[in-house]
């Protein structure tokens, strides 16, 4: 289900780092440490959307990741793309 406005601002609120772009899409850059730490945490997000089968929109940039998400099934913000955003955080964690 689509999130009204009042729902993103207040999942935002909870997502530290994530902002929105247009009001489709959530989006946050990450820095690793190097390259390869890079692909491995694109690595570890691939696996978790695909058992989510929730897929991330992602760019890399040598050591800098964007993730942005939406839901392109219903065309907007759903819970679901809060609830990646909270697992790709949890995951980054582990590179800090
Ligand atoms: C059938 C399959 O689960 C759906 O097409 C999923 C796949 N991954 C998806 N990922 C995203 N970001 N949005 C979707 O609506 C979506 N739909």
């Amino acid at each position: 289900m689509i999130l009204s406005s009042e729902d993103i601002q207040a999942n935002l609120e909870d997502s530290k780092g994530w902002e929105l772009e247009g009001d489709k899409w959530i989006k946050k850059h990450f820095t690793l440490s190097t390259f390869p730490k890079a692909i491995q945490f694109v690595n570890e997000l691939a696996n978790l959307a695909e058992d989510r089968q929730h897929h991330p929109y992602l760019i890399i940039d040598h050591k800098n990741v964007t993730i942005k998400l939406s839901t392109i099934d219903e065309g907007g913000l759903s819970q679901k793309d809060f609830e990646s955003a909270h697992a790709y955080d949890v995951t980054f964690l582990k590179y800090d």
